[in-house]
């Protein structure tokens, strides 16, 4: 069992990125009532500008019971309650090492008592008990620090600037419209007109409108969290990871001239044009009787059907023979990007047959030769109206309470047709209502609103 968020403590974590374990500088954030008298325990300052609001200032870190300098630091505070969890909250800029970060924390925390260790998303779970943020505002935070792409993270930060409570709301207020229309009927009969069901039918039918069109942008925002997937595929040796490195300016996959050196599947993200896209790199397919390179082959298959898009590649040094065709004929046409000819650099240009190759690109991968033809096939095919005025999207948690809301508008309809007593109405919004409310995070009870928290980044 999870044990119940303990708000009362004061809590630390390292803020900045560790996963590589060295950086410049790495901050350690410190939330709460003892936040500024325990660092105070630890932080030697001469500073004028020592412990006020909203300033930085210079100190050392000195451990008290061992009676020893650790390092020297920047320090900022921000006092309850203009800060980002509402809380005291002290900010400890000290050196990047492994070593240094973690010795700063052990000593906060040996020096101190009531000072512990946050959980993932404490501090943007305080944010939200202490009304800074509303739930969707976390949720896109945490998307933001997520984002494999910069589209996914500009709509992301639409999020946390909290567009994406301002659609629900809109939504909520309209529904709360309805809801009163037929309370007041209800309780002051006789003051209003008779209740129009047609009207309040119309109304609701622009409602579900407006829910379905966020429903399926927001499923498209799953598709612009993870990339539009463009697989290469095509026989060993015909230049699928060159392209995805020249592609990615990384030296992300292994390129040999032995056949058969992808065996697993390798993906980047990136943006070309403003198109977020995951290129996916997969073993070439040819006969051999190797275990594993085969395992990788199947992948390859099992791609054509998974990716959304392709790109075919071949030699030209070889041409496209047999083997690439009855690869091709497996490829749905509409997903085929271009077939990709590589290795222009090794024949005669003029010997290319130009026949079959309408809707070919010739490259020289070595020679960065026909890159900007590659792109433009790329844009033309994947560059739909798909993502243009998708300003935010909604994760699967606010699709489900939306798609639930939506559910109880559609449970209206038997009552309007079949004029059954009007007041029956009011249960179906208000559940609607309430629907809309677990999206911004009211009407959750404790343990969900752990469980979302819990699976934020330490430190945020
Ligand atoms: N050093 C540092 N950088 C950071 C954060 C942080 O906590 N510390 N952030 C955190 O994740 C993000 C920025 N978000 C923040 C949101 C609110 C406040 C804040 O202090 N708000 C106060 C006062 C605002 C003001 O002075 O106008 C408030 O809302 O009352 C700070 C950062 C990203 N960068
Ligand atoms: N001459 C020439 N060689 C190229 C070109 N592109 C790639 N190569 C070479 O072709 C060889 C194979 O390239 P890779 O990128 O490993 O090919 P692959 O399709 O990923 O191969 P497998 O992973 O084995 O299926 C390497 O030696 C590359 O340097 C090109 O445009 N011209
Ligand atoms: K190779
Ligand atoms: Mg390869």
């Amino acid at each position: 069992m999870e044990s119940i968020i303990d708000t009362e403590d004061t809590i630390a974590a390292i803020a900045s990125a560790v996963s590589l374990g060295k950086g410049g500088i790495a901050v350690i954030r410190v939330s709460g009532e003892e936040a500024i008298n325990s660092c105070k325990n630890i932080v030697e300052t001469k500073s004028k500008y020592a412990w006020e609001s909203h300033r930085v200032f210079h100190g050392f870190i000195k451990d008290n019971l061992e009676n020893k300098f650790i390092d020297e630091i920047l320090i900022t505070v921000m006092h309850s309650p203009n800060s980002f969890t509402g809380e005291d909250i002290v900010e400890l800029h000290c050196h990047g090492g492994v070593i240094v970060v973690n010795k700063v924390i052990e000593t906060l925390l040996s020096n101190n008592t009531g000072v512990r260790i946050a959980n993932p998303g404490e501090f943007s779970q305080r944010a939200f008990l202490n009304g800074k943020i509303d739930l969707t505002q976390a949720e896109s935070i945490n998307q933001l620090i997520n984002a494999k792409n910069l589209k996914s993270a500009e709509i992301a930060f639409n999020g946390v600037k909290g567009e994406i409570k301002k659609k629900i709301d809109i939504i909520k207020n309209d529904l709360i419209e309805q809801l009163s229309e037929i309370e007041a009927r209800v309780d002051f009969e006789e003051d209003f007109s008779e209740f129009n069901y047609n009207d309040f039918s119309r109304n609701i039918k622009i409602i579900k409108e407006k829910i379905k069109i966020l429903i399926e942008n927001s499923k498209r925002g799953a598709h612009i969290h993870n990339g539009i997937s463009i697989a290469l595929i095509g026989k060993t040796n015909v230049g699928k990871s060159s392209l995805l490195n020249l592609l990615s300016k990384k030296e992300k996959a292994i390129v040999t001239s032995i056949p058969g050196t992808t065996r697993d599947i390798i993906e980047v993200n990136l943006t070309i044009k403003d198109i977020p896209i995951k290129i996916i790199d997969t073993a070439g397919i040819r006969e051999t009787d190797e275990y594993i390179e085969n395992i990788g082959i199947d992948k390859s298959f099992e791609m054509i059907q998974n990716s959304d898009y392709i790109i075919y590649l071949y030699s030209l040094e070889e041409g496209l023979n047999k083997d690439d065709e009855k690869i091709i004929s497996k490829i749905p046409q509409e997903k085929l990007i271009t077939i990709l000819g590589n290795k222009k650099d090794l024949i005669d240009s003029k010997k290319v047959n130009k026949k079959n190759l309408s809707n070919s690109v010739l490259m020289s991968i070595k020679n960065d030769e026909g890159e900007k033809e590659l792109v433009e096939k790329i844009v033309k095919k994947c560059g739909s109206k798909e993502f243009e005025n998708i300003d935010i999207f909604l994760n699967e948690r606010q699709i489900s309470n939306l798609t639930d809301c939506l559910k109880n508008l559609n449970d209206t309809d038997p009552i309007i047709a079949n004029k059954l007593p009007f007041d029956l109405l009011s249960i179906e919004v208000r559940d609607g209502i309430k629907n809309l409310s677990r999206i911004t995070g009211q009407e959750l009870t404790e343990d969900l609103l752990n469980n979302i928290f819990s699976k934020f980044c330490i430190g945020k």
